[in-house]
């Protein structure tokens, strides 16, 4: 379990390195195959996260140096190295601060923001044909499913895949704080994605 603390206290504490990550989302009216009954699909959300160089899945930011530059400015930094287009951020986009358990001496700030449909797919679009770090740092942006197929398809078969430092824990969060599902849907897929995993490494308990 992470350590939650206010952006103050990390902006005072020494030694420590500084993580800002953010979620873009958006209202989408898309349907999968354009014909999934409405009792299985789910509208979809727009939520992006992206496959890193270590094969984890995270979200777009990076690595940012207060001493140098706010939080947010350097969170808008590797945002265009990663996406490819400028996404101003601002502290009203600050959700979290915790102290990672996973890697010592870092602090990780999440941020989110909501944007239109139009503007989510142009920033797809600009970080495969601009992005600076597209196929090395960033393999790919990926959307999250958020909606239940059969045998554990979509969100649960997404949360069993393996992500980097506190990044699961940042979107059911944000799932539960925008209210893209309801406390109940989160819970099973969790439960579902577990049962995956479980199944997976042969340990039926
Ligand atoms: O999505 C994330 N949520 C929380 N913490 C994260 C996320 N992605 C990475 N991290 C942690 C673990 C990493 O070692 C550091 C730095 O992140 P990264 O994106 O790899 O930074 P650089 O591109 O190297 O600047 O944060």
């Amino acid at each position: 379990m992470e350590q939650q603390i206010t952006r103050e206290d990390a902006l005072t504490r020494k030694g420590y390195k500084h993580a800002c990550h953010i979620m873009l989302y958006g209202d989408s009216s898309a349907k999968l195959f354009g014909k999934i009954p409405i009792k299985h699909i789910v509208l979809i959300t727009v939520i992006q996260m992206q496959m890193r160089f270590d094969g984890l899945l995270g979200f777009p930011g990076g690595l940012v140096n207060p001493s140098n530059e706010t939080l947010e400015a350097g969170l808008s930094r590797e945002l265009h190295e990663e996406v490819g287009v400028a996404v101003p951020v601002g502290v009203d986009n600050h959700v979290s601060t915790c102290l990672s358990s996973s890697c010592p001496g870092l602090i990780t700030h999440f941020y989110i923001k909501k944007m239109a449909e139009s503007e989510l797919k142009e920033l797809e679009t600009a970080a495969v044909a601009k992005a600076t770090d597209h196929g090395l740092e960033v393999l790919g942006m990926v959307r999250v499913p958020l909606y239940f197929l059969r045998n554990g398809g979509g969100l649960p078969y997404f949360l069993s895949h393996s992500f980097i430092s506190n990044s699961r824990a940042q979107l059911l969060s944000a799932l539960q704080r925008c209210r893209l599902l309801s406390q109940g849907e989160i819970e099973k897929a969790v439960s579902q994605a577990e049962q995956m995993r479980r199944t997976r490494s042969g340990d039926p308990h």
